[in-house]
């Protein structure tokens, strides 16, 4: 199995890269696990203490699962993934029958800073697009489809964003074999990876 790990900041484009690579490849061949789906399960916890979480610290992830999740898969076996609500900001009771790919992809922020996970990629990619893109990107999305305000997005972006971005997930751009710029969307790149995993699949 091929591993590949694809990082970068909030709005950098991580989703739209992996649907950009997955798109025309076979369902059967790639699958795709998304760091999202690992948040903690804050069930023991009322919606307005959920909404105070600082989701862009490492320690809001279940690593020891999602490790244990890609080890099953290396190992042939299936998994459940979990199913997460950026709404309620709490998993959901649903999880998704996964099997083992030839090629998985695993996304989120945070995925490089744990060294066990950093060490089951075979290529590690960091994608990346300025700040202000970013910023503006996560505005559009999080008020259109994930519940949220103006207000809410800035006073997130100020307070744990940007800073948890400077501490945690920008130093691991130098653990990149591959640096993707997405200011504009970037089709050459895209086809670079591809072109990998169709050489992998034979
Ligand atoms: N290269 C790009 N140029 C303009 N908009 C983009 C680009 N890549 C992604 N977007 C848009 O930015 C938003 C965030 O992208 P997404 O792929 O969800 O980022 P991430 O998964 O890194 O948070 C989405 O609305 C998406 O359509
Ligand atoms: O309950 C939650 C959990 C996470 N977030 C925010 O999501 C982003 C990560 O997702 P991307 O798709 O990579 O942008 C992270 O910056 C968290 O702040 C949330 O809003 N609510």
């Amino acid at each position: 199995m091929l591993v590949i790990g694809i990082a970068g900041g909030t709005g950098c484009g991580k989703t739209t890269v992996v649907n950009q690579i997955i798109n025309e490849l076979p369902d059967e061949e790639v699958g795709v696990i998304s760091q999202d789906s690992y948040y903690n399960d804050l069930s023991h916890l009322a919606f307005d203490e959920r909404t105070k979480t600082n989701f862009d610290h490492p320690r809001a992830i279940d690593f020891e699962l999602l490790c244990g999740h890609l080890q099953e898969l290396k190992n042939g076996n299936p998994i459940h993934q979990p199913v997460y609500s950026f709404v309620k900001h709490n998993r959901t009771k649903d999880s998704i029958l996964t099997h083992p790919r030839k090629v998985m992809i695993v996304e989120g922020i945070l995925i490089m800073t744990n060294p066990k996970i950093r060490e089951m990629f075979d290529i590690k990619i960091f994608v990346h697009a300025d700040s202000d893109e970013r910023l503006i990107r996560r505005l559009k999305r999080d008020i259109n489809e994930r519940g949220r305000d103006l207000n809410e997005v800035l006073t997130r972006y100020q307070n744990t964003l940007k800073p948890m971005h400077n501490q945690f997930i920008e130093p691991t751009k130098e653990y990149a074999d591959i640096i993707i710029p997405n200011n504009k969307y970037n089709t050459v790149a895209v086809d670079i990876v591809r072109t990998i995993i169709n050489e992998k699949l034979g």
